[in-house]
C-alpha cells in the first residue's frame, strides 16, 4: 500500500526532517500520524500525495510513484489538508464536478453525510464558516470512495457532533482495501476509530500495531510508580504509568501517555517498545 525506502526530505538547505526512513503501512489500517509541532506530519502527508519530492530513497504509494502524479493514483488518493481553499461555486456544482473524477464517489453517501453535518450544499463555499468548509471537504473525502484517504487536522474546526460523525463513518464504512492516514494533535478526537499509529520523533518515524502493543505494554494508574514503570506522569494526584506486559490481560493504553513517553525521549521506553517495522 505505502511503502517508504530510505526516504529522506528537508525544506531547502534546511536540516534534513527524515534521513533513511523505511516503513511499510499495510492496506486496511486507520492510521494517527503524531508528532510534536514542526516534526513533519503535513510534509509526511505532502509527500504521500505526491505535492513534494524525496530528496533520496523512494515512495510508492498504491503501486505508484506518488510524484509522478498519474490520473490513476488520484483517482484514488484523497488529501484534506489543514487550510483549504475552495472555488466561489455551490457545494453541489463542486461535487457535481469534481465527483466525477473519483471512480468511487458517492453521490447518495455525500449527501447524507452532508445532513449530518449540517451543512446545505446549496450555499456557496467562499461564503461558509472554517469549520462549515472543514465538513463539506471531509463529506467528499469520506464518499469519495479512494483507496487511500490523507486527512491533515481533520478535527479542527469541527464541533463535537461533527467530531461523532467522523469517527462514526471511520469504524462503519472503512473497508479493508481503504486506508486512512490522520495527521493530528486531537488523538482523543479519534483514538478509538485507529488502530495503528505512526509517532514521528527524534528523527525518526515510529510504527506502532494497536492490536499488537498491548502485548508488550500495560498501562497502570496508582498514588505512586510501579518500580518497573517504563514512563510515567502524574495527572489530579494520580500516577498514570505505562508498564511492561508481562502477560498481564491487555488493556487499553491511552495514547497521550504513549506520545508524551515517546516525545520525552525515554530511552529505557524506546529500548522496550521500538517496534518492528510493519
Ligand atoms: N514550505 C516550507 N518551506 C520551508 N520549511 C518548511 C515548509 N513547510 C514546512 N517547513 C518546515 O518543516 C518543518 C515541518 O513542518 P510540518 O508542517 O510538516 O510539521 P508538522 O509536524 O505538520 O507541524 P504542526 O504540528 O505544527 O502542524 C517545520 O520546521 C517547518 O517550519
Amino acid at each position: 500500500m505505502i511503502t517508504l525506502s530510505q526516504l529522506g526530505f528537508g525544506y531547502g538547505a534546511q536540516a534534513p526532517l527524515f534521513q533513511n526512513v523505511s516503513l511499510t503501512i499495510p492496506t486496511g489500517r486507520c492510521v494517527a500520524l503524531l508528532g510534536a509541532n514542526g516534526q513533519g506530519k503535513s510534509t509526511l502527508l505532502k509527500l504521500l500525495a505526491g505535492a513534494l519530492t524525496p530528496k533520496s530513497g523512494n515512495l510508492r504509494v498504491l503501486d505508484e510513484i506518488p510524484r509522478q502524479r498519474s490520473p490513476q493514483l488520484y483517482q484514488q488518493l484523497f488529501f484534506v489538508p489543514d487550510q483549504l481553499e475552495l472555488p466561489p461555486i455551490s457545494g453541489q456544482r463542486y461535487l457535481d464536478r469534481f465527483g466525477l473524477f473519483y471512480p468511487g464517489f458517492d453521490a447518495e453517501r455525500c449527501a447524507q453525510l452532508l445532513t449530518r453535518f449540517e451543512v446545505d450544499p446549496s450555499n456557496t463555499l467562499t461564503e461558509l464558516s472554517l469549520g462549515q468548509c472543514k465538513k463539506f471537504y471531509l463529506a467528499f473525502a469520506l464518499s469519495s470512495g479512494c483507496r487511500l484517504l490523507l486527512l491533515d487536522e481533520p478535527t479542527n474546526g469541527l464541533d463535537i457532533p461533527a467530531k461523532a460523525v467522523l469517527r462514526d463513518w471511520i469504524a462503519r464504512h472503512l473497508d479493508d482495501e481503504q486506508t486512512v492516514l490522520i495527521a493530528t494533535h486531537q488523538i482523543k478526537d479519534i483514538d478509538a476509530s485507529v488502530d495503528a499509529l505512526l509517532l514521528l520523533a527524534h528523527g525518526g518515524v515510529h510504527w506502532f500495531d494497536l492490536w499488537e502493543l498491548p502485548k508488550s505494554v500495560a498501562q497502570s494508574i496508582g498514588p505512586q510508580a510501579p518500580e518497573h514503570s517504563l514512563y510515567h506522569e502524574s495527572r489530579a494526584g494520580l500516577c498514570h504509568a505505562l508498564v511492561p506486559a508481562r502477560g498481564t490481560p491487555p488493556c487499553e493504553i491511552d495514547l497521550e501517555l504513549l506520545f508524551n513517553a515517546f516525545h520525552h525521549n525515554f530511552t529505557g521506553m524506546m529500548v522496550e517498545l521500538e517496534p518492528e517495522a510493519a
